[in-house]
């Protein structure tokens, strides 16, 4: 029988479309209807199954998955065996503590004694004892900002991303206490077959997230610039050179980071760049 390796995702939520993405963008083809928890890969030998996020640490310690997908911040809090594989670059939030807007905070001292409404108790506890505070943990599974409104709780600790629900509930931040985004996780000893399989996905996956992070860039300039431009934007190996029909210019080709892009092409028109274009890149492999 083939084996499959035997990937966790969320069925519904804010991980869902970037997990689905990722793998669909890594040249896996697979149906997900709204009813179906297992799926099998038409094209790569994985099994994808749809869980609840939550669920998902226990079931790659228990080996029923092999990999899992999920925030770093239920990684942290369900303390199972997995090991972190990547990170993903998308669902970025912050774990936060917030207190009703209208009352002062002294810093995290102001916590002392107070009760806290959270769904994450030990990300929390370890943040109040790292600091030696004593204060209380409400657990509570969801609507966590409601809490305070309600009389349920001092102060909560959720995630934040926009701030938007802190604002909408009279809430302000006060505290980050980790910052998250999807994950990769896997179970700690995979068999040789199975992390053959998870190798050639990761090689996908790098290639994904390494064309998301660049952009391909042509741009004319005068040779006497190509050298200054070259040292700008060195590209993969070097940038690809074509002469211009016009006599003292040339075409050049290269790849330039997406975080600097901007800086780089002031520098670039600096020296000389014209008639600049820049296009995406769909994969990229070094
Ligand atoms: N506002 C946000 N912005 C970015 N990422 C977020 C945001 N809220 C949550 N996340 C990330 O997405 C993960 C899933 O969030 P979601 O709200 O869908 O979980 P859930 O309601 O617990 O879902 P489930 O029903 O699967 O248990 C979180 O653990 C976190 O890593
Ligand atoms: O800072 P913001 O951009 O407002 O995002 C923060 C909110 O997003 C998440 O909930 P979500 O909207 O996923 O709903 P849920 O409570 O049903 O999980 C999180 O639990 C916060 O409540
Ligand atoms: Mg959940």
């Amino acid at each position: 029988m083939e084996t499959l390796l035997r990937i966790a995702i969320q069925k519904s939520g804010r991980l869902q479309e970037g997990s689905l993405d990722l793998l669909k963008e890594s040249g896996l083809s697979f149906s997900n209807g709204k009813e179906q928890l297992k799926t099998q890969a038409r094209n790569f030998p994985v099994e994808v199954l749809f869980l609840r996020d939550d669920d998902i640490p226990q079931y790659v310690e228990d080996k029923v998955a092999d990999v899992g997908i999920v925030g770093e911040n239920i990684l942290l809090e369900k303390q199972k065996k997995n090991q972190l594989i990547r990170r993903l670059d998308f669902a970025k939030c912050r774990l936060s503590i917030a207190i009703p807007r209208a009352e002062n905070y002294g810093g995290v001292q102001s916590l002392q004694g107070k009760n806290i409404a959270t769904s994450y108790p030990n990300i929390v506890k370890n943040f109040l004892s790292k600091h030696n505070i004593n204060a209380g943990i409400h657990e509570i599974s969801g609507s966590v900002e409601i809490a305070p409104g309600i009389g349920l709780a001092d102060a909560i600790c959720d995630l934040v991303s926009t701030g938007g629900t802190l604002l909408s509930n009279g809430l302000k931040e006060v505290e980050v206490v980790m910052q998250s985004e999807a994950v990769i996780i896997a179970t700690p000893q995979l068999a040789p077959e199975k992390q053959q399989i998870l190798d050639k996905l990761l090689f996908r996956i790098e290639a994904v997230q390494k064309a998301k992070n660049n952009k391909y860039i042509l741009l004319n300039c005068p040779n006497d610039a190509i050298d200054k431009i070259t040292s700008v934007i060195p590209g993969m190996k070097s940038p690809t050179i074509i002469p211009l029909a016009r006599p003292g210019w040339s075409s050049l080709h290269s790849v330039v980071d997406e975080n600097d892009f901007w800086e780089k092409i002031d520098q670039l028109r600096g020296f000389g760049a014209e008639g600049i274009l820049v296009v995406p890149i769909e994969k990229m492999i070094v």
